[in-house]
């Protein structure tokens, strides 16, 4: 047994990093390959798919069955456009191909997931899928085919794209030496409703957006339904710098796939900089969505945008961030780069080379996703710690989402409703399958026993689950956490996991909360409840250990965030009054004891005599801890005990108000949870359990 005299010291616990994760996703097509769309009412609460249909051509071809045309354009705020609208828009599409050749693309099974025609002069028209590519027909492209399609489109702008008025599609035109037309890339534009759930969470937090992928991977159709939901959904003031009109499509009036947002044009392809300021001086945007950045005045326009204090959403060439950082002319989107001679002394600390490099300043844009396909995407929550980690060889962070994996069920982005305490609980063991059934009530048993499987509640009531709750530790140290659920024996219950698709919760620190917002968002993203730490101490760890399996009610430990979604506080048990001098050192001996000599070392640690009353509040404290105490000496003497044991409280009903009648001023008694408990006589539904000793 040792004694010890309380003294302040500082426990620095570091931070564990917000590892890479998983996805989300969305779906697009279904079981018969052919697009849906999500049909969103303006109010943005209520959603409902849409699933798509069959439809029939009303113009170009009449006698035409097309079993296959079965895709649906999302209508954005406006409910006017019809599916027959959108049929029309793929008829404007097909019309650009000779007759015989649209027919048979119209009997293609895939034609509603179009994505590209290519009629190159001499060769055989193709049409590509996502499947793949398919030939049209085996009579190659003759100059009058060409000339035919050229009629359909407007004018070719001096970057060779053009447009069909009124639709997103993309011409884009191949020229010989002597600048006749001799190949056509069509590309079929559509407003691809819900492809911008996928970042919902980072659009919500208004940071800019940078959206980096190869050609063709959807990187415009994920704009464009993004103006349109930061524009009808955010109510947004949102400016499209629309260079090819490939976003708000061809024509002065804009295409209703982009909602509400507005649309500025770009006469020439090189005015694009400038467009983009005159955007943020003349019209007063809370958003500028600009598609391909790829020219150093553009990303410096980028830039000056994003000082002004604008959100930005663009889109830039690459494969990953890290081909964007080798772009001399798009560095400045993620920073700058600059190289740096360290000192021998600062090299050497940092275990680094002496010329290292490093990022020159903030990012034009705080977060980033990488498309590596249609259906699955890179996000960067931090584009700077990922710029960062790149250039110190360390692999970024990310989070993985899938399309694929999305479920149907949108509800889940909808705004959090205003939700009392139980109804918050009750979100969270239904999130973890937990249904009525599972639930026992156990008033003789109250306290956990680890050989039973995983339970969770906010009342007393015991929840079985199956598996051990998955704990995702954001700037808490893991460490602690697992040695904190290790002594507390509930090491086969508890789990700390990197991954936080499988996580059932979040234990992060207040701090971290509070400095990266996105944390919020993910967690409402896969709907986990976040356990709020203000300080990592340990009576604070051991609380949550206990809220997070059930076995201490929140009670009004819940506080809303400002985005709305319930934090689970973890409190102190502190006493509310202000405490004096005499019991602040009095509780401080009390946590320097468990902290450094009870729980690690499993030893009894007794404390100084105190006044009877400082006594109490020194046992409330080790109690809160779970862990059992006695008093010993005389009444004018009387000091406590800390016991390396667990305290383990069964309904003691009244036998601890008798004990306490019964207590001598001389005699040594065990105390402890409410009722008494002993490591010699232990009462009836009380015991003590041997604390393990953890390891060096
Ligand atoms: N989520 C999606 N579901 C179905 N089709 C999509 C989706 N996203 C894009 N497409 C289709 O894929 C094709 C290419 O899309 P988009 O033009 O958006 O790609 P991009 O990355 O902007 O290409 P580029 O860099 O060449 O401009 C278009 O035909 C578009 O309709």
């Amino acid at each position: 047994m040792r004694a010890i005299n309380s003294h302040v010291v500082l426990i620095d616990l570091h931070c564990t990093s917000w590892q890479q994760n998983n996805n989300k996703k969305q779906h697009y097509l279904n079981s018969n390959n052919c697009f849906s769309s999500f049909h969103r009412s303006s109010s943005s609460s209520s959603r409902r798919v849409v699933h798509a249909k069959a439809i029939q051509s009303s113009s170009a071809s009449p006698q035409i069955r097309r079993p296959s045309d079965r895709y649906t354009i999302r209508n954005g705020s406006s409910p006017s456009i019809s599916q027959t609208e959108t049929t029309v828009e793929l008829d404007m599409f097909l019309e650009l191909l000779p007759l015989e050749m649209r027919m048979e693309l119209y009997k293609h099974q895939e034609i509603g997931g179009l994505i590209e025609v290519v009629m190159d002069l001499g060769r055989k028209p193709l049409a590509r899928f996502p499947s793949g590519d398919w030939v049209i027909s085996q009579r190659p492209i003759n100059h009058t085919d060409l000339d035919h399609a050229i009629s359909k489109v407007g004018e070719f702008s001096d970057d060779n794209r053009s447009g069909i008025d009124s639709s997103l599609h993309r011409i884009s035109a191949i020229r010989n030496r002597q600048k006749q037309i001799i190949g056509l890339t069509c590309r079929v534009g559509r407003a691809v409703s819900g492809s911008a759930e996928i970042i919902r969470d980072m659009v919500e937090e208004g940071g800019s957006i940078l959206v980096i992928g190869p050609p063709g991977v959807g990187k415009t159709t994920l704009i464009r339904e993004t103006a349109r939901m930061l524009a009808d959904e955010f109510m947004k003031r949102v400016v499209i710098v629309d260079t090819s009109n490939e976003i708000g499509g061809d024509g002065d009036v804009p295409h209703a796939g982009i909602g509400r947002a507005r649309r500025m044009q770009v006469p020439n392809v090189n005015m694009q900089h400038s467009v983009m300021i005159e955007a943020v001086e003349n019209h007063m945007p809370q958003t500028i969505i600009i598609d391909e950045i790829g020219t150093e005045l553009e990303a410096l326009a980028a830039s000056t945008i994003a000082q002004r204090g604008v959100q930005l959403v663009g889109t830039a060439h690459g494969t990953t961030i890290d081909s964007i950082m080798k772009n001399p002319y798009l560095q400045i989107l993620v920073g700058g780069i600059e190289s740096v001679t360290l000192g021998d002394e600062e090299a050497k600390k940092r275990k680094v080379q002496k010329t290292i490099l490093e990022r020159k300043g903030p990012p034009t844009f705080s977060c980033a996703v990488e498309m590596i396909s249609k259906t699955e995407c890179r996000v960067h929550h931090r584009l700077d710690a990922t710029v960062d980690a790149i250039l110190a060889g360390r692999p970024p962070v990310f989070e993985v989402r899938h399309w694929d994996d999305f479920p149907n069920d949108l509800e889940k982005h909808a705004p959090l409703p205003e939700i009392s305490h139980e109804e918050a609980s009750d979100l969270y063991l239904a999130n973890n399958n937990i249904t009525s059934s599972d639930i026992e009530h156990d008033e003789d048993d109250t306290y956990y026993s680890p050989t039973r499987s995983v339970q969770w509640s906010n009342s007393g009531s015991v929840i079985k689950r199956s598996s051990p709750m998955q704990v995702y530790a954001c700037k808490i140290l893991e460490d602690d956490l697992v040695q904190v659920a290790k002594v507390m024996g509930f090491e086969d219950l508890i789990e700390v996991t990197d991954e936080i698709t499988i996580a059932d919760a979040i234990l992060a620190s207040s701090s971290e909360l509070r400095q990266n917002q996105w944390i919020r968002s993910v967690a409402k993203f896969h709907q986990l409840p976040i356990f709020v730490l203000k300080s990592n101490t340990m009576a604070k760890m051991v609380k949550a250990v206990r809220m997070i399996l059930g076995l201490e009610p929140f009670g009004p430990t819940i506080k809303k965030a400002s985005n709305g979604s319930p934090d689970i506080e973890i409190d102190d048990d502190e006493p509310k009054r202000k405490p004096s001098l005499e019991e602040i050192d009095a509780l401080e001996e009390v946590r320097l004891a468990i902290e450094y000599i009870v729980i690690p070392g499993g030893e009894a640690v007794e404390l100084l005599p105190r006044r009877s009353e400082i006594i109490d509040r020194q046992l409330e404290l080790v109690q809160s801890y779970q862990l059992a105490a006695q008093k010993s000496g005389t009444d004018q003497n009387t000091r406590l005990q800390i016991l390396p044991l667990k305290l383990s409280t069964k309904k003691a009903s009244n036998s601890s108000s008798v004990r306490r009648k019964k207590r001598s001023s001389t005699s040594e008694k065990s105390v402890g949870g409410g009722g008494s408990v002993g490591s010699g006589g232990r009462g009836k539904g009380t015991s003590v359990t041997r604390l393990p000793i953890l390891p060096e």
